[in-house]
């Protein structure tokens, strides 16, 4: 059967008849534990802090720290957090990237270009092998990986790349790939970002400053040469630019902090406090690095660093979300997706010679 697109909410219905098409967008994000409890926790947190692009210290002393004492404590407190923000669909980050992915099909489809959107996740599921067998055996023959990161760092962008090499190390008959590395700067991205604050502000009035918060990494990675500190830095920047903002209206910081190293700084959490203690009483805070809400938004940023502040003396807290389905975040996916396939055909192949490839694939067994 050729695949069909499902009907897109916000952007209306698919294009009518069958949709054939060789070609995929595997949308990638981080992943998220099954369920907020300790026992799925441990299993997702085990894979995920075993990747050495996450965590970069020698591997045997790791291996004695993650099993010896971070996997024996961290997974019930983690749990606790994501029980206060988990839906009836399950963990935030999957409801969104999924709908994400729908609404992009349907957004690509409207422009004219028939591919197939698949969500995957780095760690948990949908994982990215079973994803990338899956799409084989639909007949899929052009892959273009999107992770779901607008800035780049070996812990996320790489480690998506390191995933879909090892399925390839496993597999014979290929797909062509495509790899889209960032798009921090992309003009589509900022100024879906702007949107979402000029409509946050339009809703609930403006506060003194917009404080825009980025997951941190360990400050080390940054004299390594990773560039994701800059990124971020620019992102800030064109974000600020985009609303006119002055220098003293906006300030960039970093959250999630993780073990005692130092990591990028100024940390979000004690900027907030600062802020609150001073002169400056009403803030809005934005993840501009977080394509959609998760727990380090929801209840990082919306719980714990809302709490902070006004304990601290701050009179008001206002949380921006993330892009997540709002339609300048899918148009502005759909837009770098759409200059990443240039060059591929997306005119529905033949349908018989489709059918025949996908034939030919279940025959001879997704990993050949
Ligand atoms: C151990 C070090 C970590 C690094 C380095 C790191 C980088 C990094 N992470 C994201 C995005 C997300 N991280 C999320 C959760 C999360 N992150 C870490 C640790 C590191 N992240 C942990 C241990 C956790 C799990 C939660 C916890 O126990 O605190 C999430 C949310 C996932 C969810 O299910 O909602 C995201 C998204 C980026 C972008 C990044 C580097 C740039
Ligand atoms: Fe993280
Ligand atoms: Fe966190």
């Amino acid at each position: 059967m050729p695949f069909l697109p499902e009907p897109t909410q916000r952007h209306g219905a698919a294009p009518a008849g069958p949709l054939a098409t060789d070609t995929a967008i595997l949308l990638c994000n981080l992943g998220t534990p099954e369920a907020p409890t300790a026992p799925a926790l441990r299993r997702y947190l085990a894979q995920f802090l075993s990747d050495p692009r996450v965590v970069e210290i020698p591997k045997l002393i790791w291996l004695v720290i993650l099993h010896g004492i971070i996997l024996r404590v961290r997974p019930a407190k983690s749990a606790a957090k994501y029980a206060t923000v988990w839906t009836p669909d399950g963990s935030p980050l999957k409801v969104w990237t999924e709908k994400q992915a729908k609404l992009l099909q349907g957004r690509l489809g409207e422009q004219g270009l028939r591919v197939r959107v698949a969500p995957a996740m780095r760690y948990g599921a949908p994982a990215i092998a079973a994803t990338l067998d899956g799409l084989k055996r639909e007949g899929i023959r052009r892959v273009l990986v999107l992770p779901a990161y607008p800035q780049y760092s070996g812990a996320t962008t790489a480690s998506v790349i390191d995933d879909v090499a090892r399925w390839t190390l496993q597999t014979r008959h290929l797909p062509e790939f495509r790899f889209i590395n960032r798009y921090h700067d992309d003009p589509a991205y900022i100024g879906a970002l702007a949107q979402s604050v000029r409509e946050h502000w339009q809703r609930e009035g403006r506060g003194e400053k917009l404080v825009m918060s980025f997951h941190g990494m360990p400050e080390r990675t940054l004299h390594l040469g990773d560039p994701y500190h800059c990124e971020c830095l620019k992102t800030g920047r064109l974000l600020a630019e985009a609303l006119g903002l002055r220098k003293d209206e906006w300030l960039v910081s970093f959250q999630s902090r993780f073990g005692k190293a130092k990591w990028l700084e100024p940390y979000t959490e004690p900027s907030l406090i600062a802020l609150a203690q001073g002169s400056c009483k009403s803030v809005d805070v934005i993840c501009p690095g977080f394509s959609a809400d998760c727990l380090e938004t929801l209840e990082e940023i919306n719980q714990e660093a809302r709490e902070a502040f006004l304990h601290a003396g701050g009179q008001r807290f206002t949380y921006i979300p993330c892009l997540n389905d709002h339609p300048a975040g899918i148009r502005a996916l759909a837009s770098l997706a759409e200059r990443h396939l240039q060059g591929w055909p997306l005119a529905a192949p033949d349908a018989a010679a489709l059918a025949a490839q996908r034939e030919r694939a279940l025959a001879a067994g997704a990993k050949e």
